[in-house]
């Protein structure tokens, strides 16, 4: 094969591959089957091997970066990363509701209610459709630079399924089977345990050699959009979901847009019972108001929009095994 027709081989098999781990990691509807998978794996990563100038970032191999980093870069946020109010009860979100309607200048309000993942905030970066940087919030204004980390995260495409330029932003965590695979893992080494998924996830993405995160199956949901540039937003929150999920961006599907308070009351029981059917960790139910053109005359507190609020829940009974023995906390 001549280098031409092993360019083109290259580029067909990095298309293949990140349509599978499209299916696979974000759709969680694989249609080839493992061995098929790692077969198409095998022969790009001999390919490289032979023309190194296929290599590219964007490429499926090249998930696991190099060497380990002797510290992590500060990134200045282009567009802050907000903290949320909280609301604990029903009167909390009756006063939310009443103040939006109040200071929006309206009588009816549509809001869209999504699950609060247990995890760490991050900010993702694509130019022209290619994953250049992640960063964790940090104080909002200024994180640190976990690109190698992030790009460990099989559900995280390295390449948008349009040329964009646009910072997303979403939470990174560890799923709970995988919670307890690496805790039992410790266990057996006498390492001390994590004490929740949380902390697990944030203890992963913090690691400075990136072998180290790779070996720990993270995912990641997508659930807001930070600098972009304003032409490219449909008019609701609702909309912009759905875009970052046309993207190839994984977006949580247990989201709900309703029109008054009551449905996001009914949403919020809905989950506080159904949490422990979930295969990852949250802590409450973020509600926000879905048109854009509203958000702008709500405006925001000092570090806080007015146009969401998180309504926290109780923390998850989490059973954790402490030198053999099971203790409920
Ligand atoms: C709403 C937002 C705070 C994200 N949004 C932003 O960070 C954000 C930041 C600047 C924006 O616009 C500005 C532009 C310039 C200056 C100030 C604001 C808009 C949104 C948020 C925070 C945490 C969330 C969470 N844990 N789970 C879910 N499901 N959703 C969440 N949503």
């Amino acid at each position: 094969m001549d280098r031409q027709e092993a360019a083109r081989r290259a580029q067909s098999l990095r298309e293949q591959i990140e349509e599978h781990n499209y299916r696979y990691f974000v759709l969680d509807d694989p249609i080839i089957s493992d061995t098929e998978y790692d077969r198409l794996m095998q022969e790009l990563i001999r390919l490289e091997e032979q023309y190194p100038e296929l290599k590219t970032p964007d490429s499926p191999t090249q998930r696991v970066g190099g060497e380990p980093l002797p510290f992590f870069e500060k990134v200045e946020h282009r567009v802050p990363m907000l903290s949320l109010g909280n609301a604990f009860n029903e009167e909390d979100l009756r006063e939310f509701d009443e103040r939006t309607k109040r200071m929006g200048g309206v009588d009816q309000v549509r809001y869209v209610c999504e699950l609060k993942i247990d995890g760490l905030a991050v900010s993702l970066r694509y130019e022209n459709g290619v994953f250049v940087q992640g960063a964790t919030r940090g104080d909002g204004q200024t994180g640190e630079d976990i690109t190698q980390n992030l790009r460990t995260i099989r559900s995280l495409p390295l390449r948008l399924r349009e040329p964009v330029t646009v910072e997303v932003r979403g939470e990174a965590f560890m799923p709970k089977r995988e919670f307890r695979r690496i805790n039992e893992e410790k266990e057996r080494r006498g390492e001390p345990l994590f004490a929740n998924p949380r902390n697990a996830a944030a203890g992963s993405l913090r690691q400075l050699d990136p072998k180290l995160a790779a070996d720990r199956a993270l995912d990641i949901f997508l659930y807001g959009v930070g600098a972009v540039d304003e032409a490219l937003l449909p008019p609701t929150h609702t909309e912009t979901l759905e875009w970052l999920s046309r993207l190839g961006l994984k977006v949580n599907p247990q989201r709900r847009t309703v029109d008054s308070i009551e449905e996001v009351m009914a949403f919020v029981e809905e989950w506080r019972e159904k949490r422990p059917e979930l295969d990852y960790e949250i802590d409450g139910i973020v509600i926000k108001v879905d048109d854009l053109a509203l958000r702008e005359r709500l405006g925001m507190t000092a570090k806080s929009p007015r146009w969401a609020i998180a309504y926290k829940f109780p923390a998850e009974e989490a059973v954790t095994i402490l030198r053999g023995i099971e203790v409920r906390v």
